[in-house]
């Protein structure tokens, strides 16, 4: 498929775009589309969004259409409202000084597609591609997507002083697309890997996950570690042994990033308390970050001893699911179906199931409320769970008084 130079039917994403480029051509300028849209459609993979790069100007570009935003146009970057549709217009450009490694420090705004192309990180994201199909393939990106090969644009060293995120996109398409990268790419990874230390924890967290979820994982893991850059990870450095680890475990795909997270935890050994921590520094939600606490602990239980019913209750279905998904990465067969029974089958799944409530035992108890309500409740949640009271509301009355007498 990628032999070919020429795209013989465009799909609907590209097709509803067309009219935006066909204003620019009417006004004499050019409009291509670039980037991982051409890329993912010569792969023969899904397309989010596509992106059009012309050599309008920004000015230029808004004065064409009557409903324009500019969501980043020091970048060049226009978004055009045309019939139903959004469309990111950018100006073709060239990014000359990164004085800081991240985003360029200066964007010259340039009429060529050539000197547009050749500031683009690899060969398969330098291609661009016409309204007709025709693909424009200045830097034989055709020729690295068949050999399966993540090529730096020009000089690899280079464009990694541009922008040092770039060394990580590399990793996490060699896992995502299960492609090699070249070898003086590589080597220019391994050189200027510390240029990551500039490039903000969200960037490369963003880079890491897409890694982890990648088709082939080891595929980008393996060479996260040869090459150093592990170590500007947030809280990776010292556990080269432990990527180590989850390199070689099984590699099979993630289906969501909870459990990517989860198995990436486990296998580095990250205990249940400093969870929290660990994802704070990688600036994962709080959200995830509890349902990881959670979920390591219950994990760690579960390899070791199998549930115990008080974990299966506090853990809920979600946090079964997710941790009978990661077993088989530990070695150890998915009892899915038997654990989600065993919770399903337990007296109660919360307080809330009792057969009494705060009010009921004010009722029969005749104390003012304190603190020995909550004693109580959370008594009787225990008895309920492990079968030593019936969650029936007369044999919990009945216990309420005995507990009265302290005879529990
Ligand atoms: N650090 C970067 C980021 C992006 N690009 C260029 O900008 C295009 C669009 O970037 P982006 O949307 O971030 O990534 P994609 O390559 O489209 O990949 P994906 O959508 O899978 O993230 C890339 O293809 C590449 O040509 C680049 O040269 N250097």
């Amino acid at each position: 498929m990628t032999k070919s130079r020429k795209l013989t039917t465009l799909p609907t994403e590209f097709l509803e775009a067309v009219p935006v480029m066909d204003v620019l051509h009417q006004h004499g300028y050019e409009a291509y589309f670039v980037g991982g849209s051409v890329r993912d459609i010569l792969l023969g993979k899904k397309i989010h969004d596509v992106d059009i790069a012309t050599s309008a100007y920004p000015e230029e570009v808004k004065q064409l259409f009557h409903r324009t935003v500019d969501v980043g146009i020091e970048h060049g970057t226009v978004l055009v409202l045309l019939n139903q549709g959004e469309y990111e217009v950018t100006t073709f450009r060239t990014e000359s000084t990164y004085q800081d490694f991240r985003r360029p420090d200066q964007v010259t705004f340039v009429r060529s597609l050539k000197e547009d192309l050749k500031r683009r990180d690899f060969t398969m994201n330098a291609l661009a591609m016409d309204t007709t199909g025709n693909i424009v393939d200045l830097f034989e990106g055709m020729k690295d997507l068949d050999n399966r090969c993540i090529k730096a644009v020009g000089n690899p060293s280079e464009r990694f002083h541009e922008d040092a995120l770039r060394m990580m996109r590399g990793l996490r398409f060699a896992s995502q697309l299960d492609f090699e990268i070249e070898p003086a790419t590589y080597e220019a990874i391994c050189e200027h890997h510390s240029l990551l230390d500039k490039i903000s924890v969200e960037r490369i967290q963003v880079e890491f996950e897409k890694l982890l979820m990648g088709g082939n994982r080891k595929k980008g893991l393996d060479p996260l570690i040869s090459s150093g850059c592990y170590k500007y990870c947030p809280e990776l450095a010292d556990k080269k042994e432990n990527l180590i680890h989850l390199a070689n475990l099984s590699n099979q795909p993630f289906e969501s990033v909870e459990l990517a997270w989860l198995v990436t935890l486990a296998a580095l050994d990250i205990q249940p308390a400093q969870v929290k921590a660990f994802l704070r520094q990688w600036k994962c939600s709080n959200e995830l970050a509890r349902l990881m606490t959670q979920s390591v602990k219950a994990l760690q239980q579960r390899l070791l001893t199998g549930w115990r019913l008080d974990l299966l209750y506090q853990s809920g279905e979600k946090v079964i699911t997710l941790v009978e998904t990661a077993c088989p990465y530990f070695g150890q067969p998915s009892q899915l179906s038997e654990s989600l029974l065993s919770y399903q089958q337990l007296p109660i799944h919360s307080m809330k199931d009792l057969a009494v409530t705060g009010q009921d035992l004010l009722g029969h108890v005749k104390q003012p409320p304190g603190k020995w309500l909550g004693d109580m409740l959370n008594y009787f949640e225990e008895e309920v769970l492990f079968g030593r009271i019936e969650n029936d509301q007369e044999k919990l009355l009945q216990a309420a008084d005995l507990y009265q007498k302290g005879d529990n």
